[in-house]
């Protein structure tokens, strides 16, 4: 079979991702689907692959996809007629500690709010799964009865088998040499083959699924791809003659997984402190490769394994195995369209669970790229939540010796990354640590989330339970509504939209009315086709040809990346100005008397009301003041150029002192809005979410002619919302929510809580999560799972605090 000159589609690698996109894309009825591999398929890192298949993951979505692939793999044999290898075994989660029991309990409360088959055992039900194990101090153990565990490269085969039934071609020994662009598009790729033919082929669209190459793929079609490769360990025992099937394992306080096989067992590990590779490049003839043994680094997890379970001393090692996988800076997978390209896909970084997650990212991604748009909520995993800075070689070095570990660490909730760090600093960095700061990152920006009082020691203490901060989040918030808190709002994604036609793409891409005067502040959202929020914003206008778009950090580049998109050929400049501007918030009932004492505007509601913005004098300075508020009081935010940022900050705590102004902290500003029941875009709100089951239809102007989502919305809006945010509030105070507990009515499932946080006013833990519409309205009968306990909860469609928002107009 020969190269074709043209293509749909060019998939560059033929690990078990590429397949499951060649698969997936032929299925959907695509022609021409064509996948390339510079060796054997296979060969980079899917052949030594564990191959366990299971489907309790750290979030929402991982779980929901990993699901997905379960039921792939359960037909997948049937269907290709190639032996896949796969056992459903079952597996056993097992916690050593209280901390890890309450994960897994808080674990399996979210899986079974997904469907997923879990049931808590004990120790001795963990003894009769699985003789021989050491169990006396196991303190929870989770059964999912439907996990189980395949031959990664079978299961490699049968996808690939299964696309080449409906059409599409592989092609191995085939490697792409150069990919071409015309400005934002591919337009095909050079490849140069085993026996030295070369050739091109053009094509509609690349998927760069490249495993641990793709970063140095990414490079040649100018997309950044940030992973790096470590070092991974498993062991594999001679036969044990005692072994009866057994169902896998994860002991991940022992940072180790056992796969019987054959009756054999293998033994893997994710160490805390992880080994990188291939740092100065990998070898061209890399093929079925393994590396060095290093005996010294696994013993440890050897050791732990002997004494869980004895019979591994009896036993010879047959095989001592190390081999590369590719970690991400946040231990989740890159999936989707690359962030300034109109046709170049990314599926990469599987962080050493690719073979469970290869049958729900193709599938995913292959929707994504049929239709144009997210098929539900990707936030996770979407390749444009990374932030350019993320590509440099020594933070992926650094990093990556942190997260291959934190794949089986203690998931605490607020956990920080510890590598790294300190990358983007605002201003007020400096001044905020010397006020007591606790940094937390987000998108590499070092952001305060809660103050320590002086004899505190600065530094989280994690668990399950409330924190070290939470006294220091209750004073916050206390603060901020009872008197004045100020917080570092800089890391905000800040992008100007300005030229001849700015106000008519803001008004094509926001379902808010962008026709306003200057100086308004439109809260807004960007939605797709489907009436689904693709971003959550502030637009203010600055002038009659410009705009200012405000972001959360985390989602700057993507909501850059669909202003781009979607401004087409329109006469505008879009300009990323984040770094260039600080952010203060001064908020509570007596941030109006602390802005009189520092600036001679005038700043009673009638000069100054809510969503408007001007500009002031502040101390020496200059600063631009948005009435606007995320925590359900008066305030403003004030933003300086940067050089200014610190006078100003100096400015307000010098004058607050005598007023009782408090820095706050971001932990301290979430329990306020959600107190307020303030939507949090990715978790309250996502591309998946209708804007009117939302709550958010108030935001909509549908006279507006014509704008991305209008017909959605209309249509939404006649037939009535399907799903409605409700806001709970545990009536025991004890309890924490994070997010993705299950919501129950009358003892039965029927969500789970997007976010969660608690309220310092409401006096217990708050939680918003979507439920079916016609319940919603109903105000008895409901609870909330928390780690498998059930917890009476009241619900209210309204905000339970200051439903009328009386405080933050006024
Ligand atoms: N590649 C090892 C997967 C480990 C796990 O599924 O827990």
């Amino acid at each position: 079979m020969s190269l074709p000159a043209q293509a749909r589609v060019v998939i560059i690698g033929g690990g078990v991702i590429g397949c499951s996109i060649a698969y997936h894309l032929a299925k959907i009825g695509w022609s021409d689907v064509v996948l390339m591999e510079r060796k054997r398929l296979t060969s980079g890192t899917t052949w030594h692959a564990a191959g366990l298949i299971g489907q309790l993951r750290a979030s929402a979505n991982m779980t929901k996809l990993a699901k997905y692939t379960q039921g792939l793999y359960v037909q997948l044999e049937e269907e290709t007629g190639v032996a896949t290898g796969c056992r459903w075994c079952g597996s056993m989660t097992v916690a050593l500690t209280e901390d890890r029991k309450e994960e897994l309990l808080r674990q399996a409360s979210m899986a079974r709010a997904f469907g997923v088959e879990v049931h808590e055992i004990s120790p001795a039900e963990v003894a009769e799964k699985y003789p021989h194990l050491k169990v006396d101090d196991i303190t929870q153990a989770l059964w999912l009865p439907s996990d189980g565990q395949g031959d990664p490269a079978n299961i490699t085969q049968a996808l690939a088998k299964g696309a080449r039934q409906r059409g599409a071609k592989t092609f191995e020994g085939t490697k792409v040499t150069k990919i071409h662009k015309d400005g934002a598009r591919v337009t095909g790729v050079d490849w140069e083959t085993e026996a030295g033919d070369t050739g091109h082929t053009a094509c509609e669209h690349v998927v760069i699924a490249s495993g641990m190459w793709s970063h140095s793929v990414g490079k040649m079609a100018g997309v950044n791809i940030p992973l790096h490769a470590c070092e991974h360990f498993y062991i594999v025992t001679e036969g044990i003659d005692k072994l009866t099937q057994l169902p896998v394992l994860r002991v991940p306080d022992e940072c180790a997984y056992y796969k019987e096989d054959a009756g054999k067992i293998l033994l893997g590990a994710f160490e805390p402190v992880a080994k990188p590779w291939g740092m100065s490049g990998i070898s061209e003839s890399f093929e079925f490769d393994q590396l060095q043994e290093d005996f010294d680094h696994f013993e440890p997890i050897l050791e732990q394994a002997v004494e869980r379970l004895p019979i591994l001393a009896e036993a010879g090692i047959h095989t001592f195995f190390n081999g590369p996988e590719s970690f991400t800076p946040d231990d989740a997978y890159h999936l989707g369209l690359a962030p300034g390209s109109e046709n170049i896909w990314v599926a990469a970084g599987f962080n050493s669970i690719g073979i469970q997650s290869a049958g729900g990212a193709g599938m995913a991604l292959a929707q994504w790229m049929d239709t144009g748009e997210k098929p539900f909520d990707l936030g996770d995993v979407d390749i444009s939540r990374m932030q350019p800075f993320q590509g440099n070689k020594r933070y992926l070095h650094d990093r990556s010796t942190e997260t291959l570990g934190l794949l089986y660490a203690d998931h605490y909730p607020y956990r920080q990354k510890a590598t790294a760090r300190g990358i983007r600093r605002t201003p007020l960095h400096e001044h905020l640590l010397k006020a007591g700061a606790v940094m937390g990152e987000t998108a590499g920006w070092e952001r305060a989330n809660w103050f320590a009082n002086e004899g505190q020691t600065p530094e989280y203490e994690y668990s399950w339970g409330r924190q070290n901060w939470f006294e220091n989040q209750a004073a916050e918030h206390r603060a901020i509504r009872e008197n004045v808190g100020l917080y570092d709002m800089t890391s905000f994604g800040k992008i100007r939209v300005e030229g001849r036609d700015a106000e008519a793409v803001m008004n094509r891409i926001c379902g808010g009315d962008m026709s306003v005067p200057v100086g308004r502040i439109v809260y807004t959202q960007f939605l797709n086709n489907r009436g689904g929020i693709e971003a959550d914003v502030t637009v203010t206008r600055l002038t009659e040809t410009a705009y200012l778009v405000v972001t959360p950090a985390a989602t700057r580049l993507a909501d850059e990346t669909w202003l781009r998109r979607h401004a087409g050929d329109a006469n505008v400049v879009i300009t990323d100005v984040t770094p260039g501007e600080g952010v203060i918030a001064v908020m509570g009932p007596n941030a109006r008397n602390l802005m009189a004492r520092v600036s001679p505007d005038d700043w009673s509601n009638e000069a100054h009301p809510f969503g408007h913005a001007r500009e002031i004098e502040i101390g020496y300075g200059l600063a631009r003041a948005h009435r606007v508020s995320y925590v359900g009081e008066l305030g403003w935010e004030l933003y300086t150029s940067s050089d200014m940022t610190a006078h100003v900050y100096e400015t307000l705590v010098e004058a607050g002192a005598d007023v009782g102004l408090k820095h706050v902290g971001l932990h301290a500003m979430d329990s306020l809005r959600i107190e307020k029941a303030f939507r949090h875009f990715g978790h309250d709100i996502t591309c998946e979410d209708h804007v009117v089951d939302a709550g958010l239809s108030f935001a909509v102007k549908t006279e507006k002619p014509d704008f991305i989502g209008r017909d959605a919305v209309l249509k939404r809006r006649e037939t009535g919302p399907k799903l409605r945010m409700v806001q709970f509030r545990l009536r025991d105070p004890r309890p924490l929510l994070f997010h993705h507990e299950p919501i129950l009515k009358d003892g039965k499932f029927v969500g789970y809580l997007a976010s969660g946080n608690y309220g310092h006013t409401l006096g217990g833990a708050i939680g918003l999560g979507y439920v079916p519409a016609e319940i919603a309205k109903e105000t008895d009968g409901w609870s909330i799972e928390v780690a498998g306990e059930r917890v009476a909860t009241d619900a209210s469609l309204r905000p339970m605090y200051d439903p009328r928002s009386e405080r933050m107009r006024g």
